[in-house]
């Protein structure tokens, strides 16, 4: 076995193509832990293929804006590799990446980590908060390909770390920046929008954490950065479920309603660009938030690579080794 520590970074993973939309589509609809059927395969396969048919040209028309592809394969890449480069005096690490639902997939991950013979893993999923959708099948999901591949590694799961002060520190730091590019740059006039990726109530009804440590992250920053308005929303909802409210695109439109003029909206579910943040943020709710009258709208980038932000995930990796 080598004594060298895998750190696994984990990721939700991007269509890399408008023809990888669907299938990346139907890998995400066929997760158990996003939904689970009746009777598993023999009505989750059809059901899988059914959605990712229906909401595919959608998903494409989003993809197609933002240059064809997603691009959070190569913001995780980046990540990785300066991690690696923040951990080279810190011990034996070396840095991979395993996306859910697009390549690299944790089977190929799994068969690679193997055939090193790491027998340890750290695997550090990039969601801040704890969900059953994300970090939970991240997890759920690199268990099952290592039981299938025969191969057992010691493992630890940082579960959640919202509350990572240098996280929370290079959020602060990118807002205080964002400030600085309004035409008006006081605070006093500047709606701030925290939008989340969304989760269905049901899911949270169910004793999920997300909402709970969404909202102490944002109480935590709103506490740092004492700005006068701000509102915690989500976005992204899929499908015809009651989803987390308010919804970011009403808040917008009653933002607007109330006179306000500038507005900065701030991803707070997520450490990298891709197609919610770019197309959805980036586009579609900035079309609907000028439309409305809101003359200055921003959407703030996410940490990708923020040195303070690599600081939070190199002092993660460093906390879950256990003492020798
Ligand atoms: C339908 C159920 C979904 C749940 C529940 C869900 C939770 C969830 N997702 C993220 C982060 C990301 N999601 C992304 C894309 C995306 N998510 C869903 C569905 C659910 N997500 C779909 C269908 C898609 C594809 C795009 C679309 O059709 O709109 C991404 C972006 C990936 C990329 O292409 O770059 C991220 C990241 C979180 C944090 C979360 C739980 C709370
Ligand atoms: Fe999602
Ligand atoms: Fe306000």
């Amino acid at each position: 076995m080598s004594d060298r520590v895998a750190v696994v970074l984990c990721n939700l993973g991007g269509p890399d193509s408008l023809a990888a939309v669907r299938p990346f589509l139907f890998n995400l609809f066929s997760d158990p832990d996003i939904f689970r059927l009746p009777l598993g395969w023999l009505t989750q396969r059809p059901f899988a293929s059914l959605i990712a048919w229906r909401r595919a040209p959608e998903a494409a028309h989003g993809y197609a804006a933002i240059g064809g592809k997603s691009p959070i394969l190569e913001y995780t890449c980046a990540q990785a590799q300066a991690l690696q480069q923040a951990l080279a005096d810190s011990g034996p690490f070396d840095v991979h990446v395993c996306m859910r639902y697009w390549h690299p997939l944790t089977d190929e991950v799994v068969a690679m980590l193997k055939q090193k013979n790491y027998a340890r893993v750290i695997l550090l999923p990039l969601y801040p908060q704890y969900s059953i959708t994300t970090t939970g099948s991240a997890y759920n999901e690199f268990q099952r390909q290592c039981r299938r591949a025969n191969y057992q590694p010691s493992v630890t799961l940082v579960r959640q770390w919202y509350d990572q002060p240098d996280y929370q520190a290079a959020i602060v730091n990118t807002l205080r920046a964002e400030l600085k590019k309004f035409p008006d740059p006081d605070p006093a006039r500047i709606e701030l929008l925290f939008s989340a990726h969304g989760l269905p109530q049901k899911i949270v009804n169910g004793g999920d954490p997300y909402e709970r440590q969404i909202r102490a992250t944002y109480d935590a920053l709103c506490a740092q950065l004492d700005w006068p308005h701000t509102t915690l929303c989500y976005q992204s909802r899929v499908g015809p479920l009651e989803w987390l409210r308010p919804y970011t695109d009403d808040v917008i439109r009653e933002k607007a309603a109330a006179g306000v003029k500038q507005m900065l909206v701030y991803p707070i579910a997520f450490v990298s660009d891709h197609v919610e943040t770019l197309f959805e943020l980036g586009i579609t709710y900035a079309e609907l938030a000028r439309a409305q009258g809101i003359a200055h709208y921003r959407v703030a980038p996410a940490l990708n690579s923020h040195p303070g932000f690599i600081a939070a995930l190199k002092s993660l990796v460093l906390n879950a080794v256990p003492a020798p």
